[in-house]
C-alpha cells in the first residue's frame, strides 16, 4: 500500500462531516483502489469521539454546528495507519509488486495475526468494536470486524485478490486467481469452535440460512467500503443515537449509492432506508422505495435467498401501521426461509421470526380487534392468506431440519391470531395447489389463495406437524388440496 496520499492529507485536521465525506469521495473516485485501513480508522475515530463515554458528554452540552466534529488530527490517523502496516508486515510476507495471488496459508496467517493480537476476553457483542480504530486503540473487534481487518490486512500486504464475503449474519473471505477459494477467518455466535482457515462448507451447513445457500454478497473494494460504512454504529446508549454519526453514515451511504456500489448489497440499501425513514433527505429516493430496491436487488443477484430485505420492509410497514402490507412482507420473508433447513447457527433469524410471530403480529391483532379500526384487516381474506403463508413457511423451515423450530410458546399467539378472523373471511381463502397461471393474489370469484408454488427442499421433506409439535394433533387426510403444511391447512378448515 502506497500510504496516505497528499490529496487526502490536505483534508486534515478534520473538523466537520463534509471533510470526512470528501475523504471517502477522493478514495472512492480517484484512488486506484480505496484504502480500507485509512477509511476504517477515520470512520472509527469519528464514531468513537462522538459515542464513547469518555467525551460524549462534551458534545451534548456545547451548542455545535450539526455537522461539526471533534477535531481529528492527521498525526493521530497516521500513527494508527502505520501501526496497522507494521503489525501486518512484521508477521507476513508482503506481495512485492502485487504479483501473486493469496494462498490459504497466507489468509490464515493474516487471520492469526489479528486473532492473536485481540484482548483475551471482552464482551464481543458490544457496540463500536467493528473498526480498525477499535482494533488499533483497544485491541478489540467483533465478528465482522475481524473479517474486515483480515481483508484490510491483505490489501496492505498487496494481495488485492482477497475480498470480503457477507451473508446476513456471518462474514468470511474469497481469494485466488478466480476469486473462488473461500476461507473462514473469524468466529460465529457463542460457544462455537471457530473454523478459521477452513473453506466454507458444502455439506449440511451450506443449507443453513447462515450461509444463504451459497449466495453471499461478494464484495469489490468499493463494496468493502460500503460494508464498513454500514457497520458504523451511531448508538450512544440503548435509547439514543449520536445524530452527527447517523448523519455521516447516511451521507456516506448516499455517496456509495450514487456511485452504484450498493446495487448488489441489499442490507446496505436497507440500512439507508432505515436512516431515511428517521431523517428523510429532500429530493432523495423515499425510504419505502429503498426497501423495494433492496428486495429487487436480492431477487436479481441472490436468487431471492435473503430474508432481511423483507423484514426491513415489514418493519417499515409495521412502524407506519400499514398492517396489511406488513403481513405480505413477512409472508414473503417466510417464503425465503422455508427452503432452508434450520440449524443451530441460525439463531439470529429464528429470533427475527419469533419476534414477528409472537410480538408484532399479536400487537397488530390487539389493536385491530379493539373495535376502533374501521377498515380492519380482520375482514380482509388476503391478510388471512398472507398470515397462513407466513406460518406455513416457518413450518416448512422446520421440516427436514435436525433442530426443531416450533415449541408450545408459538401455539397460543398463533391460534389466538388465526381465531381473530371470522369464518366467512376464512372461507374466502381458497387454498389451491401449485403456482397459478396469473400471478395476482385475487381469484376471479373474489377468493384468495396462497400463491405457493410447489416447494420442495432438495433433501425432500418429512412431515413434522405444527400442532403435534405444539401439543395437539391436527388430523389431516393425505389428500390435502394444497401444499400448505397439513396443520396450517387444518387451521383453515
Ligand atoms: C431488518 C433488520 C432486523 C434491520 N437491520 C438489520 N441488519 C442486518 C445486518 N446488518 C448488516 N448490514 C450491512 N452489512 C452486513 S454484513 C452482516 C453479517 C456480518 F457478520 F458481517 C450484517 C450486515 C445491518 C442491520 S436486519
Amino acid at each position: 500500500m502506497a500510504g496516505i496520499r497528499e490529496i487526502d492529507k490536505a483534508l486534515f485536521p478534520i473538523k466537520n462531516i463534509s471533510s470526512v465525506i470528501q475523504l471517502f469521495k477522493n478514495q472512492l473516485e480517484d484512488a486506484c483502489e480505496p484504502d480500507l485501513a485509512l477509511l476504517s480508522i477515520v470512520a472509527g475515530a469519528v464514531e468513537n469521539s462522538l459515542t464513547c463515554r469518555s467525551n460524549a458528554g462534551l458534545q451534548v452540552c456545547e451548542p455545535v454546528e450539526p455537522t461539526s466534529l471533534p477535531v481529528l488530527e492527521f498525526h493521530t490517523i497516521e500513527t494508527l495507519y502505520s501501526k496497522f502496516h507494521t503489525i501486518m508486515k512484521s508477521a507476513v510476507e508482503p506481495n512485492k509488486g502485487f504479483k501473486s495471488y493469496a494462498t490459504r496459508e497466507l489468509v490464515k496467517k493474516v487471520s492469526d495475526v489479528v486473532w492473536n493480537s485481540l484482548t483475551r476476553s471482552y464482551y464481543k457483542d458490544r457496540a463500536h468494536l467493528q473498526s480498525l480504530y477499535s482494533y488499533l486503540t483497544g485491541s478489540k473487534l467483533d465478528c465482522f470486524g475481524v473479517a474486515f481487518a483480515v481483508v484490510a490486512g491483505c490489501q496492505t500486504l498487496g494481495y488485492t485478490d482477497v475480498h470480503l464475503a457477507l451473508s446476513e449474519d456471518h462474514a468470511w473471505v474469497v481469494f485466488g486467481e478466480r476469486g473462488t477459494e473461500t476461507a473462514e477467518v473469524t468466529w460465529h455466535g457463542k460457544g462455537n469452535e471457530d473454523k478459521r482457515g477452513q473453506e466454507i462448507g458444502k455439506g449440511v451447513s451450506a443449507r443453513s440460512w447462515l450461509y444463504v445457500n451459497n449466495r453471499p454478497v461478494i464484495c469489490t473494494r468499493h463494496m468493502e467500503v460500503a460494508a464498513l460504512v454500514s457497520a458504523i454504529n451511531p448508538s450512544l446508549n440503548a435509547t439514543h443515537d449520536a445524530f452527527e454519526v447517523a448523519l455521516l453514515q447516511q451521507e456516506l451511504l448516499w455517496l456509495l449509492y450514487d456511485l452504484g456500489h450498493l446495487k448488489k448489497y441489499p442490507m446496505a440499501i436497507g440500512n439507508l432506508g432505515d436512516l431515511e425513514e428517521i431523517a428523510p433527505k429532500e429530493g432523495r429516493t423515499p425510504c419505502n422505495v429503498l426497501f423495494e430496491e433492496a428486495i429487487s436487488s436480492a431477487r436479481t443477484y441472490y436468487n431471492n435467498q435473503h430474508v432481511y430485505p423483507y423484514t426491513y420492509q415489514g418493519g417499515y410497514f409495521y412502524r407506519n401501521k400499514m398492517y396489511k402490507e406488513a403481513f405480505e412482507s413477512w409472508a414473503n420473508a417466510s417464503d425465503v426461509i422455508r427452503l432452508y433447513n434450520y440449524s443451530r447457527d441460525d439463531e439470529e433469524i429464528y429470533k427475527e421470526f419469533l419476534e414477528i410471530a409472537n410480538e408484532l403480529i399479536p400487537h397488530i391483532m390487539k389493536v385491530e380487534s379493539s373495535g376502533f379500526s374501521a377498515n380492519t384487516i380482520l375482514k380482509k381474506p388476503e391478510c388471512f392468506a398472507n398470515l397462513l403463508r407466513f406460518y406455513d413457511g416457518i413450518c416448512q423451515w422446520e421440516e427436514g431440519s435436525a433442530t426443531p423450530v416450533l415449541h408450545i410458546g408459538w401455539a397460543k399467539p398463533l391460534v389466538n391470531t388465526i381465531s381473530k378472523f371470522d369464518a366467512e373471511v376464512r372461507a374466502q381463502v381458497d387454498i389451491v395447489c401449485g403456482k397459478p397461471e396469473d400471478d395476482t393474489n385475487k381469484r376471479a370469484n373474489g377468493g384468495y389463495y396462497n400463491n405457493n408454488n410447489n416447494y420442495e427442499k432438495e433433501n425432500g421433506t418429512n412431515e413434522t406437524d405444527i400442532l403435534t409439535s405444539l401439543g395437539s394433533k391436527a388430523l389431516k387426510d393425505d389428500q390435502s388440496t394444497s401444499n400448505f403444511h397439513p396443520s396450517i391447512e387444518a387451521l383453515t378448515a
